[in-house]
């Protein structure tokens, strides 16, 4: 399914035009500082935003950022707009809202060229809801439609999909045909064995994708915040660590179908634990047996680290999605840079890695091993939900080429 893109789009379709785009600019941050810590995301979206503004259009810019419940300071696109506008050396405005009487004022006053930023899409809780008369606010005063958000693109939200219904033309940023040029390929008939390695802490809306990875990997590695529901579910006490208890069942139905499938089913023997969640935390490497109550698994343990290495050696193909520990506190940054590292090594080898996700990208740049990767993907959902064959709904409503 090959859809349009900027590309396609000539200076007499974007001249004077108010373009709607919508881009993942979720970047993450330091929690006290809010400064942003990887401005991987801004700097992928800046393609697609310098060739609308260079054929005269006026570019509206959406994103979310964070998982906020409303309106809050902390969720604010405030750092972002600042970064986009020293990126692009041009000033990038942040409107008060997305949707409103002032922001549509803002709109309509663009000249050919500028950026206008909107506020975090997610203070409606509409977007996430796909809400059909708030898609029609948000498209209010726009002309043509630009999906170049891949990290946002397996969300059938507002500004990712449902207002792709208002405006024409609707067409792929440069970001996300890139993208998807690159991981279609790689993920449809991968060099063998191809492995999977997912971490993180999304683990309620990554564990289902689990189930789909067991038809194309070879092997499967866990990590991050998604090993405790696997130890919960095998009677294994996990102190305070992020458990989903309600994935339980599912959990244990995956490990058995790894087994009678034959996929080779990786799960840390040994973590490390901190008596609180904090960078100066107490902390000792325990066996997953041995979880003491109250402590809580931030990192995979040394010996974990050693059998991952040795399971993966052999790969041709790895995507990995989802830091295995807290990396952010050097402390339990450990499992992480192993795995960093080993794929560094093994790409130089000839493996094909993939690296997708906001936070993985981020542990890959502050090891300084991102360019050491085959590809580094800014979504790590969106890859995962693509390796499963499902179409995106952020895809799926623009035009066919
Ligand atoms: N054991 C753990 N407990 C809690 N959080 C964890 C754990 N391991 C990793 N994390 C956190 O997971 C976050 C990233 O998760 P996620 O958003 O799923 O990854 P990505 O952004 O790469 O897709 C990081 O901020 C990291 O601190
Ligand atoms: O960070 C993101 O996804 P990722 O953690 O899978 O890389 C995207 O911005 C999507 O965010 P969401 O998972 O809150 O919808």
């Amino acid at each position: 399914m090959v859809k349009k893109n900027v590309a396609d789009l000539s200076k007499a379709d974007l001249e004077g035009k108010v373009v709607f785009v919508r881009a993942d600019l979720n970047v993450p941050q330091n929690k006290e500082t809010l400064a942003i810590t990887d401005d991987t995301r801004i700097r992928a979206s800046l393609p697609t935003i310098q060739q609308l503004t260079a054929n005269g259009a006026r570019v509206v810019l959406t994103s979310h950022l964070g998982r906020p419940k409303g309106p809050e300071k902390k969720s604010s696109l405030e750092p972002v707009a600042k970064r986009l506008s020293e990126l692009l050396s041009q000033e990038v405005a942040l409107a008060p809202d997305c949707v409103g009487e002032e922001v549509k004022k803002q709109i309509a006053a663009l000249q050919n060229g500028q950026v206008l930023l909107l506020e975090n899409v997610r203070w409606h809780p509409e977007e996430e809801k796909n809400d059909p008369e708030f898609a029609k606010q948000l498209a209010a005063g726009c002309d043509v439609y630009v999906n170049d958000a891949f990290g946002t693109a397996h969300r059938a939200h507002a500004s990712t999909a449902g207002v792709a219904a208002y405006l024409s033309p609707k067409v792929a940023g440069t970001l996300m045909k890139k993208e998807l040029d690159y991981l279609v390929g790689a993920v449809e008939t991968p060099k063998k064995p191809f492995a999977a390695i997912v971490g993180g802490s999304k683990v309620s809306s990554k564990i289902g994708v689990i189930e789909s990875l067991l038809e194309k990997c070879d092997k499967l590695v866990l990590g991050g915040g998604m090993i405790f529901t696997f130890y919960k579910a095998q009677g294994l006490s996990v102190g305070s660590s992020l458990v989903e208890e309600d994935k339980l069942e599912l959990a244990k139905e995956l490990m058995a179908k790894a087994k009678a499938k034959g996929v080779e089913f990786v799960l840390p023997t040994d973590v490390v634990v901190a008596d609180k969640f904090a960078a100066d935390a107490d902390s000792k490497v325990v066996p997953v047996s041995a979880i003491p109550d109250g402590w809580m698994g931030l990192d995979v343990g040394p010996e974990s680290s050693e059998t991952i290495k040795k399971a993966l050696s052999d790969c041709k193909t790895i995507l990995w999605n989802g830091p295995m520990g807290v990396f952010e506190f050097d402390k339990f940054a450990a499992g992480t840079n192993a795995i960093a590292e080993l794929l560094a090594e093994l790409t130089s080898q000839g493996a094909t890695t993939i690296i997708g996700g906001g936070d993985s990208v981020a542990a890959v740049e502050k090891a300084g091993l991102a360019d050491k990767m085959s590809h580094i993907s800014t979504g790590g959902g969106a890859s995962l939900e693509l390796l499963e064959g499902k179409v995106l709904p952020g895809v799926a409503c623009l035009d066919d080429a």
